[in-house]
């Protein structure tokens, strides 16, 4: 047991379910094979749902967790960290690019500061209920956290996803917000998988030449500082996440254990992805891809998960987005499976 999460494997979604929605996709009016990759959508949100003929997801719960790094002062980011409590408000006030989405798809939106470096006065009180600290530590130079801030982090993140579930989500996404918190991720990434800064540093915001050349000295200074911690996941949130990164493994993780379905979005939930596999071998079963960002770190960390993106569309934004960008084609996956004529009800 390390922290809130139990290293133990969690049980996959239904074979049982799975192979009933495989026999009725091959029956469907259609030639054997037809709908692709969206049946194979398909099949695994019916094993997910538990229903060969599922519906929806109807009930789309998006958590977007918020958290400054103490990188952004080194000039890894195109944009100032005055932006993350700004856009923490933003999403509030319903004009952030997830929130949008989200209404347009019906899903929810809840924003939650977990590391903000900032006290967002005004906010909701709610907003604040899983603040661990304010901002993370420089993680080329120090540690992110403390162990027991990161536990702290990993069991709120199972908390959120519970109450998410309790409130009926058929179907959870997990976003972020933090101006500089591609670097974390790529060195979560790069750790894990022992792939070098060249190879997993991104422009993230869009960062000019010279500042890539920063940002991936930045990370190669941490996958230095924290080389030999990578054996253990919760210490590596604790060396090179922070703790937004923890509450989001926590959150994936909770969210498998308890047999919910999420769609994950751009490379930092795909970071905490590949950490929260580690802890709880088998989530990623419960586990879809929704896009493939610009960042490299995505990629290589979705291959090392065996997830291939619904979308390619070159987003590049994060906070749940090119997850929720998904969610049509999911819908339409379950429409097909369950709705389409077989072909033994032809008249031939
Ligand atoms: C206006 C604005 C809105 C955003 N929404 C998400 N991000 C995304 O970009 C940031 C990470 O990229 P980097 O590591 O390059 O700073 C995070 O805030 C992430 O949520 C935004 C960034 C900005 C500027
Ligand atoms: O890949 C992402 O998710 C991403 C890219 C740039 C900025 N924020 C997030």
């Amino acid at each position: 047991m390390s922290g809130a999460v139990a290293r133990e494997a969690v049980a996959a979604p239904s074979r049982e379910v799975a192979a009933a929605a495989r026999t009725r996709l091959d029956a469907l009016a259609t030639p054997l094979g037809a709908w692709g990759r969206l049946g194979e959508l398909a099949v695994w949100y019916a094993a997910c749902s538990g229903s060969a003929r599922p519906t929806g997801p109807e009930r789309v719960r998006v958590v977007v967790l918020a958290g400054d790094h103490g990188v952004a002062q080194h000039g890894v980011s195109a944009y100032p960290a005055a932006v993350t409590p700004a856009m923490v408000r933003t999403v509030l006030a319903g004009g952030a690019g997830v929130a949008v989405l989200g209404r347009s798809l019906g899903a929810t939106v809840r924003v939650l500061d977990i590391a903000v470096d900032d006290d967002l006065a005004g906010v909701p009180a709610d907003v604040q209920r899983y603040k661990v600290r304010r901002s993370s530590g420089s993680i080329d130079r120090e540690d992110a956290c403390s162990a027991a801030e990161i536990a702290a982090a990993l069991a709120a993140g199972a908390e959120i996803a519970a109450e998410e579930i309790d409130a009926g989500a058929d179907l959870l996404v997990l976003g972020d917000l933090g101006i500089g918190n591609t670097t974390p991720a790529a060195v979560l990434i790069g750790a894990q998988l022992g792939l070098d800064a060249a190879t997993v540093t991104g422009r993230g915001t869009g960062i000019d030449d010279p500042g890539l050349e920063r940002k991936t000295e930045v990370i190669g200074a941490a996958l230095a500082r924290v080389r030999g911690r990578a054996a253990d996941p919760v210490d590596l949130l604790a060396a090179a996440g922070g703790a937004d990164f923890a509450a989001g493994v926590g959150f994936l993780a909770a969210a498998a254990r308890h047999g919910v379905p999420v769609l994950l979005d751009g490379v930092i939930a795909v970071a905490q992805a590949l950490t929260a596999q580690r802890l709880q071998p088998g989530a990623v079963h419960w586990w879809a891809a929704g896009h493939r960002s610009t960042e490299p770190a995505q990629s290589a960390a979705l291959q090392a998960l065996g997830l291939e993106p619904l979308l390619d569309l070159g987003m590049r934004l994060g906070e749940g987005t090119g997850a929720l960008a998904a969610v049509p084609l999911l819908r339409s996956a379950t429409a097909v499976l369950s709705g389409m004529s077989l072909l033994s009800d032809l008249d031939l």
